[in-house]
């Protein structure tokens, strides 16, 4: 009998190595017309939209009946073109048929829709399948087409990531990171990796270009070789916060920051020993596709998640993460005395004040 979700898998697999390639082709083609700001202030760019087109059409093919939480949607792209904009819809049709024409390989069907271009049309429908609001109950998948927009555009670390949640629960996460080492320990070498999470059957690692997934488990970290993996923008994780947690955890070594989930596959090969996210002002809900490929790669591995407060992550409250307030992740033992930490300044009442 076949493993659980393992269709489910390999689409997924294959819809993200799809997705990678496409990103990796645009990077150094990007040009300033080809990056949306946002309302919020965050950019999106000609590969996001692409790249959720791209996963959005094969997850549609495979499994119709799947709603789907999506970051992005075609809002920009419907709009009638502006000056500013120009030709960016039809570099988002272009880049996303180059990535779906290719014929399918052995690990793919043509049925998911690969082997044929799509209309434009069906590009801007499949970016908006997206749009699911989330909930507790059945299945929909959470996916990010590039988490760590801001890294994207500065040549840093970003990720594809696509995760399947059943009743609130993350059962298979699957994320590319183009820009990571393939090993950490040679920063300049071959760089592209996979990582890929099924609840109950273990997390595993390859490299883009290689075909053959190896198990990965949270290797022990020694005290001293301890770093706090954070994000690198200030912005999105208090940096204060966690200078202030190093110090109360014995850390002496500079925190470890990068863009994107690409923290969590770096914690999953035994880099740092701890992610730790904490809310830089009140009001940020957490996104799910943020986090919810990230999570069952580190629980599979061996590690903890939870928020700040030792809270379980909940998947179920619809696209944000509700209540959950910041994110550590660590394995089991730095992560119970990581809770403890964040408590012990919570009650000395300077959990504020570090914030801001
Ligand atoms: N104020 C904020 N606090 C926390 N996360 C934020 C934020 N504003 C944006 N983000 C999220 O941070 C993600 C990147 O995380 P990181 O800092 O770990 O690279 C962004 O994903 P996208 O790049 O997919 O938009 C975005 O969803
Ligand atoms: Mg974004
Ligand atoms: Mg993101
Ligand atoms: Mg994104």
């Amino acid at each position: 009998m076949a493993a659980a979700f393992a269709l489910e898998k390999q689409v997924a697999i294959s819809a993200v190595l799809r997705a990678c390639r496409l990103t990796s082709s645009v990077f150094n083609k990007l040009v300033t017309a080809e990056t949306v700001t946002k309302n919020d202030k965050s950019p999106v760019t000609v590969a996001d939209y692409a790249a959720q087109a791209v996963i959005n059409t094969l997850l549609s093919r495979a499994f119709p009946q799947d709603p789907i939480v999506g970051e992005e949607d075609a809002k920009v792209l419907r709009a009638p073109e502006t000056e500013e904009h120009r030709g960016l819809r039809a570099h988002v049709v272009a880049l996303a048929n180059d990535a779906l024409s290719p014929p399918p390989t052995a690990d793919e069907r043509a049925e998911w829709g690969v082997g044929a271009s799509r209309t434009a049309d069906e590009l801007l429908d499949a970016i908006d399948r997206g749009m699911y609001e989330g909930g507790s109950t059945g299945r929909m998948w959470a996916l990010d087409p590039i988490d760590g927009t801001k890294g994207f555009l500065r040549g840093g670390q970003y990720a594809v990531c696509l995760a399947l949640i059943v009743d609130s629960v993350v059962e298979l996460g699957v994320m590319g990171c183009p820009n990571l080492p393939v090993d950490f320990l040679k920063p300049d070498g071959e760089k592209g990796c996979l990582f890929v999470a099924v609840r109950g059957q273990g997390a595993a690692t390859r490299s883009l270009s290689s075909p053959t997934l190896h198990a990965l488990t949270l290797p022990p970290v020694p005290a001293s070789s301890y770093q706090l993996l954070e994000s690198l923008e200030a912005a999105h994780s208090s940096h204060s916060f966690s200078a202030l947690f190093s110090q109360k955890l014995g850390i002496t070594r500079p925190p470890l920051r990068m863009d994107s989930q690409a923290k969590y596959c770096a914690l999953a090969r035994g880099e740092g020993a701890i992610y730790l996210r904490m809310p830089t002002g009140v009001g940020y809900r957490e996104k799910i596709w943020d986090h919810a490929s990230g999570s069952v790669l580190v629980t599979e591995a061996g590690g903890v998640i939870t928020d700040s407060r030792g809270l379980p992550l909940n998947f179920g409250l619809g696209r944000t993460l509700g209540e959950n307030f910041g994110i550590v992740a660590a394995n089991k033992q730095v992560h119970a005395r990581a809770i403890e930490i964040h408590l012990g300044i919570t009650l000395q009442g300077i959990e504020q004040d570090v914030i801001m």
